[in-house]
């Protein structure tokens, strides 16, 4: 059951046991050896997979962090690696940003990352979501977001930073920035990104209550782009970047950074002050408190 979005999600005890039971350096990658669609080798780190087809520069690029896809200190780090190693390859044009996992997305930030550590490790975690945020925001490749499970808060954050989303159809598959469900507020940042998208009243709102979005709601607040049929939301990804990728790249490039720039500028150059917020916010006692008390929830809601 989803604790947060105050949804049923149902237990995927099995695939999550089955996908536990993989182990994650080894047979992921064998099975992924075999090369992507035009003989372009697929290539990856132990929590993403990439599997490039050289024919229509596109790649997708698959996240597998079990159980849940949460992004961990590993996982971030992992993402800006393939995303650096993707744009320095010229043949790449587009990516298809999905999760390898049944019924999830991402869960968000790493909730083990922010508990019960030191100060210098929430600060390297801090700093390592802004390099991924202002990556994957900034990139010149066009990014596809298909979304095929749920994505609170910092899992939504990932589908807002590309330039189109599209969502599995399945009232489970909840997405929005519930930050203050938990007590926390979300930084400046995601709040921009999201106003980007769906404009300043509706993010408001949204921040505000912490609304987590069923699909069709998504779609109507523009959270999302398009829902399709589970299932087809990879195909429709594909589609929709034929259109993206029939544009001239120059131009739409230099559109994306006129469009992004100012926004991304705004962290770059507070960067570090951001990073000592966010520092002092969770060594505060109660903070880390309420953490802990909603990691407990969630490891027991299963008992
Ligand atoms: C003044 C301002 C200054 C600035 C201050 C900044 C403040 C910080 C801002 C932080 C910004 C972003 C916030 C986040 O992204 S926090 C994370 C938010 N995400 C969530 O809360 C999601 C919680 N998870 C769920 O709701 C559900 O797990 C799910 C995703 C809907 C999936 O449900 P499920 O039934 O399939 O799985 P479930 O049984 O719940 O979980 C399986 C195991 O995974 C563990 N787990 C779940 N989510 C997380 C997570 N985010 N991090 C770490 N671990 C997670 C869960 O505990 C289970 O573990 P176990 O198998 O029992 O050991």
């Amino acid at each position: 059951m989803a604790l947060l979005a105050g949804l049923r999600v149902p237990a995927r005890s099995l695939l999550r046991a089955g996908a536990r039971l993989r182990d994650a350096a080894l047979g992921r990658w064998e099975r992924a050896a075999g090369g992507g669609g035009d003989g372009a080798r697929s290539f990856g780190s132990q929590r993403v997979l990439v599997e490039p087809d050289a024919a229509t520069g596109v790649a997708v690029m698959k996240l597998w962090n079990p159980p849940v896809n949460s992004l961990s200190l590993d996982l971030l780090t992992e993402l800006v690696i393939s995303l650096e190693k993707l744009e320095n390859e010229k043949t790449f044009r587009g990516i298809i940003l999905t999760s390898d996992l049944p019924g999830i997305f991402s869960a968000g930030l790493d909730l083990t990352e922010m508990c019960g550590r030191n100060p210098a490790h929430y600060a390297e975690y801090w700093k390592a979501l802004q390099e991924l945020w202002l990556r994957l925001y900034q990139t010149h490749l066009v990014v596809i977001a298909a979304i095929n499970g749920a994505s609170p808060a910092g899992g939504c954050l990932l589908a807002l930073s590309c330039d189109y989303r599209v969502l599995a159809d399945n009232p489970k598959f909840i997405i929005g920035l519930n930050e203050t469900l938990l007590g926390i507020v979300a930084p400046f940042w995601f709040k921009d990104t999201m106003i980007n998208t769906i404009g300043h009243r509706a993010t408001e709102r949204a921040l505000q209550l912490g609304l987590l979005f069923r699909p069709a709601e998504a779609l109507q607040v523009g959270v999302v782009d398009q829902v399709v049929p589970e299932g087809q939301v990879q195909g429709a990804a594909l589609s929709a970047m034929t259109q993206w990728l029939a544009i001239p790249d120059h131009a739409r490039q230099l559109t994306k950074s006129m469009m992004r720039k100012a926004t991304a500028d705004r962290l770059l150059t507070q960067r570090e002050a951001d990073i000592q917020n966010f520092v002092s916010f969770l060594s505060r006692d109660s903070i880390q408190k309420a953490l802990q008390v909603y990691l407990e929830k969630l490891r027991q809601k299963k008992g």
